[in-house]
């Protein structure tokens, strides 16, 4: 199936054991300002779900499909591949849901269904937008759609920003300085410095932020649910051009999505922005191997490279310059300023849960 051809053996094992879980089911349900919002998104939209067929995609407990019920749909389809499946078959009958809301066990690029949908509802949405590959699986359920179908959310907005956090850089480099010992247990092991450097580097970093330490407006990449392929998400190529409102230094960038339900009667926004309240996606931060001091005013460029891998999880690469990424040292040299090139390659797979509960101060 595309799944598998998309998927290593053991990273699927992995990802539906862990999916498995109840804790995992209550910790995304848990998160007030999600469940209320798909709830909101879906009960101010039940023109959309009135005596309509639904489609859950990875419906986990089903929670999503009770609210496309509580909005009047007629037959709902919840798809679930781990064996969460059995728990929302329990819960639909407990409910008095077991003639409407029919569990399909199994991976949507793998089972059948039995007629097409008017809408599909899904949380497709992992850390920094992108992880876990599940966009595509959502994306991939558009062949059970009808051309007229809608999309719960109908589009994603990930968010790239610079930021400026020096506790931040060097708490990762002060754990790598561990291998800087030249004595410990009378051995050297300064030779593993740089190697333990850049593993700490290759982390993306999963917490909160006080929004004033980015040091620019936003950049804006749009995924239209309804128009994308789930090939266009194998490669995700984002442009950045940064107005750097304050002068400072630049540690990285920070990542955060909004999602938006444009439904016939009404749009509903999802937004996990350092601005709003906190959701159980925090916000992500990539760091940079060299800090890069700025000036209030100038113009930052770059990129951020999203390469998929087979692990349900991407290669990150970004890049960030004070010239255009398309001009060259020389001409460069010849505007009389010399380019500064600050970059990073992180793996979205094993991220660093630094959150500790505390707001950013
Ligand atoms: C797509 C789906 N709708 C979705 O929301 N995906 C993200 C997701 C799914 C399920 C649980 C969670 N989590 N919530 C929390 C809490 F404590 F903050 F509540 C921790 C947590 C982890 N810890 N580790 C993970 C995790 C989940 C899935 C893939 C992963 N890859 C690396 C970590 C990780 O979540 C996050």
């Amino acid at each position: 199936s595309v799944f598998a051809e998309r998927t290593e053996d053991s990273s699927a094992l992995q990802y539906f054991q862990f999916y498995g879980y109840l804790s995992q089911q209550q910790n995304m349900m848990q998160d007030y300002i999600r469940t209320a919002t798909y709830q909101k998104a879906i009960l101010l939209n039940s023109k959309d779900f009135q005596d309509k067929v639904i489609l859950d995609v990875g419906a986990g407990s089903g929670i999503l499909s009770f609210f496309a019920c509580q909005a009047g749909a007629r037959k709902v389809y919840a798809v679930e591949a781990s064996s969460m499946a059995v728990h929302a078959e329990t819960l639909a009958a407990a409910n008095g849901l077991g003639d409407k809301l029919r569990v399909v066990a199994g991976k949507i690029e793998e089972i059948e269904l039995p007629e097409k949908v008017d809408v599909i509802i899904s949380e497709p949405m992992g850390y920094m937008l992108f992880n876990e590959r599940m966009l595509e699986t959502y994306l991939h359920a558009k062949k059970w759609l009808k051309p007229t179908g809608k999309m719960y959310p109908s589009k994603g907005d990930l968010h790239v920003a610079p930021f400026s956090d020096e506790a931040l850089y060097m708490e990762q480099c002060n754990k790598a300085n561990f291998w800087q010992q030249n004595c410990f247990h009378s051995v050297d092991l300064g030779s593993l410095r740089n190697a333990a450097l850049k593993e700490y580097f290759r982390q993306p970093i999963v917490d909160t932020f006080d929004v004033r330490i980015c040091l620019a407006q936003s950049v804006k990449h749009t995924v239209d649910f309804l128009t994308a392929s789930e090939f266009d998400l194998h490669e995700i190529s984002i442009p950045l051009v940064f107005e750097i409102v304050e002068s400072g230094t630049i540690h990285g960038l920070a990542f955060w999505f909004d999602v938006a339900f444009e439904g016939s009667q009404q749009t509903v926004w999802l937004s996990t922005a350092p601005t709003e309240p906190l959701t159980h996606w925090y916000q992500v931060r990539c760091l940079i191997d060299t800090p890069m001091i700025v000036k209030q005013n100038q113009i930052i460029y770059g990129n951020v490279k999203l390469s998929a891998n087979k692990r349900q999880s991407y290669d990150v690469q970004i890049h960030l310059s004070n010239a255009p990424m398309s001009f060259t040292d020389d001409f460069v040299a010849e505007c009389g300023s010399k380019r500064i090139l600050a970059s990073n390659n992180l793996d979205l797979k094993n991220p660093y849960f630094r959150y500790t509960g505390q707001p950013p101060q």
